[in-house]
């Protein structure tokens, strides 16, 4: 049987780091891609420094740094991480401009060289970015999937096993909506242990923790000063790259096409999913009560006016 191959489009930050994570978790052979130019050989340094750590974690993957879309062909599943972060001072819908017309370009070329694969996009302003790749691509919505729940999730999910010191094992929760300060954490979804979360921590403190997750990617630009986060994001999508690679029916937020699903109307916005092979398998559609429908409204809102902005630049 032949190993799955997983495309990596933007060999930096989080590019190279999700390639380390599906390396160490053995989930297929890697390519990792950037553009030509002075840096070309970047994505080969990188690729043979991964492949030099493979004694030491004990995969057998192989890993290529290319600047060639042929080196990417008939991938299983690529990620799209190409395009410029953020740094501080910026808003994530400071990036549309240059990011939209990066996508388009890379999509181009995935389009024609892995027309078979689940593509997931994790560059910003992620959910007007995902649109992107589904209108270049016109690849099937299922097969497009946009990175950022998983990551918000995360961050929550960090912080309220910090608040009570447990094991963030235990913490089990999910956000919703769009990736920017509209997100919605739902409450009523998050529990400790199988214990509502609302009987753990007092409302005033719950919201300053959901604030926090909201604010999360800004707290870490504000550290880094040159760039955004990039470890939990990678994490974040080697763990969507391994829902699909095998298969594991993975119930987790994605950005994902919703057009029936919530009412939404054809935009791509976080909801509940199952991962599997052919992508996302399912929209799982909750009951959201009144304040939780309209914080979703909220988000979707600002959603479609990004991609709305968008089409006046594209
Ligand atoms: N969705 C999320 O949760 C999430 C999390 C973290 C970062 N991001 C976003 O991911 C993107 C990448 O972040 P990073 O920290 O890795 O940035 P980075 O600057 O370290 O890496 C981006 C890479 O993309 C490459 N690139 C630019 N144009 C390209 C093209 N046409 N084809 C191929 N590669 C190209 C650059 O050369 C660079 O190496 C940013 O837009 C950032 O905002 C999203
Ligand atoms: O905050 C950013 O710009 C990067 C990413 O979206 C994040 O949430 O870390």
């Amino acid at each position: 049987m032949r190993r799955a191959k997983i495309s990596i489009i933007g060999a930096g930050n989080v590019g190279a780091t999700c390639a380390h994570w599906c390396a160490v978790e053995q989930l297929g052979d890697i390519v990792l891609l950037d553009i030509p130019g002075d840096m070309a050989d970047m994505p080969r340094g990188k690729a043979l420094d991964l492949m030099e750590s493979s004694p030491i974690f004990g995969f057998d993957s192989n890993i290529v740094g290319t600047n060639d879309y042929a080196d990417t062909a008939d991938s299983d599943v690529v990620v799209i991480t190409a395009g410029i972060a953020r740094k501080p001072g910026m808003s994530r819908d400071d990036l549309l401009a240059t990011n939209a017309k990066i996508m388009g370009l890379v999509c181009e070329q995935v389009k024609k060289t892995s027309p078979n694969a689940v593509v997931i996009v994790v560059s910003n302003p992620l959910d007007a970015m995902v649109q992107r790749a589904l209108q270049v691509t016109g690849f099937p919505p299922e097969r497009v999937i946009g990175q950022a729940g998983v990551l918000d999730t995360a961050r929550y999910r960090t912080f309220i096993a910090m608040e009570l010191g447990v094991s963030v094992e235990d913490v089990s929760a999910l956000l919703m909506g769009g990736h920017g300060d509209t997100m919605v954490p739902l409450a009523s979804c998050t529990s400790v242990g199988g214990i509502p979360v609302s009987q753990l921590i007092k409302p005033e403190r719950l919201e300053e923790i959901i604030d926090r997750a909201r604010k999360g990617g800004a707290e870490i630009v504000g550290l880094l000063k040159t760039g955004s986060a990039y470890y939990a994001p990678a994490g974040a999508t080697a763990q969507m790259v391994e829902a699909v690679i095998r298969d594991k029916k993975r119930l987790i937020p994605c950005a994902a096409y919703c057009d029936k699903e919530y009412g939404v109307g054809g935009f791509y916005v976080g909801v509940p999913v199952i991962v599997g092979t052919g992508g996302i398998e399912k929209i799982v559609e909750l009951d959201l009560n009144e304040t939780e429908q309209a914080a979703f409204k909220k988000s979707v809102d600002a959603v479609k006016e990004l991609v709305g902005a968008m089409a006046k630049l594209v």
